[in-house]
């Protein structure tokens, strides 16, 4: 693989292998319980702030100067009840049950990473912590997305564990891991062949590598260098977000019409839908804003933006702006995500504005009747 950053990468690589085999077991055994409302409405697990913890563990000890803007954070590990103090021994229990395995060397993991020991309650939920810089432009910061796809994961559907090293407020490196997709393609989700790793290194490409570390030979079989195809636009499919309180997936299916995409959209929870992408599935991937004022999280779309553009991809928002991970935490005023290969994606930006300037003309013509109707 190559050169730049790599000692991030591999430091990044076995932090999201660790977190992704804790989701895996914390799947097959989640109990009543262990999953919270966080104060915007949406879940949170105990696998969320366990993988946080055993990611940002590693990072704290492989770069102990880095910042890291995560998503979780510990304030509901620390009150005192009784549901917190089961929550924070299940965390913790499972956090030290995955740092504790010792350094896998063939795959080049290193001691001094925090790996081979526990580290207790509050070595943990200070590592969770570490998740709350607040981002901004300048310098060296990871962003973390510990469960990307909660609604997914707690579904037994798609969900990603996400990290990607920012430089100045661009993406350098991205590593998605994704225990759920199939590994030889997106579509046959009969098969058992199930989990892959993605990494992006600006300039250096899109890589698929096995989600399980193994011997270096066996890595080298199963790398695949990541190309989006050339398709025509009535080839491609959307690949769409699963949550309607996501995304505006009716708004979706007009753009489609418009540019005489036949095939049914993909629908796919978390940054799963960027891998699929970069590795062939789709073609597009929109997503359209639906809550007035939401602002996209950075950790939501860092890796896979890099994931995309190192497969031939181009991103933006709907209304075609660079995504701008420099404003803190969240991605400010980009409303939206389009990202396709580069010869469709200015059509698909097109569509989309034609088709929402039609519903806002149709709202528009809704509300003078209601109003003529209020006031006759
Ligand atoms: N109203 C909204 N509009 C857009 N995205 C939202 C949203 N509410 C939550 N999300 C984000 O959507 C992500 C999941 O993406 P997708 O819809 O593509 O599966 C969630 O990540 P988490 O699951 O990490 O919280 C969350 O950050
Ligand atoms: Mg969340
Ligand atoms: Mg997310
Ligand atoms: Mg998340």
């Amino acid at each position: 693989m190559a050169a730049p950053f790599l000692l991030e990468q591999q430091v990044a690589i076995a932090a999201v292998r660790r977190a992704c085999s804790l989701t895996t077991t914390v799947f097959n055994k989640l109990v009543v319980g262990e999953t919270l409302v966080k104060g915007d409405k949406s879940p949170v697990t105990v696998a969320d702030f366990a993988a946080q913890a055993v990611i940002n563990t590693v990072l704290s000890h492989a770069f102990p100067d880095d910042p890291i803007v995560g998503e979780e954070d510990a304030a509901d590990l620390r009150t005192a009840t009784p549901e917190s103090d089961a929550l924070r021994a299940r965390v913790v229990e499972l956090a030290d049950d995955v740092l504790a395995q010792l350094p896998r060397e063939h795959a080049g993991e290193r001691a001094e990473w925090g790996l081979g020991r526990r580290w207790g309650s509050d070595a943990l939920l200070g590592a969770i912590d570490r998740g709350c810089h607040v981002g901004g432009r300048a310098g060296r910061m990871w962003t973390l997305d510990p469960i990307d796809g909660t609604k997914g994961f707690l579904r037994g559907g798609q969900y990603a564990v996400c990290l990607a090293l920012l430089v100045d407020a661009r993406v350098e490196l991205g590593i998605i891991g994704c225990p759920n997709l199939p590994a030889d393609t997106d579509t046959d989700a009969t098969t058992d062949d199930k989990g892959a790793l993605f990494v992006a290194v600006r300039g250096h490409g899109a890589h698929q590598l096995p989600l399980e570390p193994s011997t270096q030979q066996q890595q080298q079989q199963q790398h695949r260098l990541l190309h989006m195809p050339r398709l025509a636009l009535h080839d491609l499919s959307f690949l769409e977000s699963v949550e309607k309180a996501h995304a505006a997936l009716d708004t979706n299916a007009r753009v489609a019409a418009r540019l005489g995409v036949r095939a049914a959209p993909v629908r796919m929870d978390s940054q799963a839908k960027y891998a699929a992408l970069a590795r062939g599935g789709g073609g597009v991937y929109l997503r359209l804003p639906v809550a007035h004022g939401y602002q996209e999280k950075i950790w939501d779309h860092a890796p896979g933006s890099l994931l995309v553009e190192e497969a031939g991809g181009v991103i933006s928002d709907y209304r075609g702006r660079p995504l701008d991970f420099g404003l803190g935490r969240t991605l400010g005023e980009n409303f939206g995500v389009v990202a396709a290969r580069k010869e469709v994606h200015a059509e698909v930006i097109a569509a989309v504005g034609a088709v929402l300037a039609e519903e806002a003309v149709e709202k528009e013509g809704e509300e003078s009747v209601v109003r003529a109707m209020m006031n006759p």
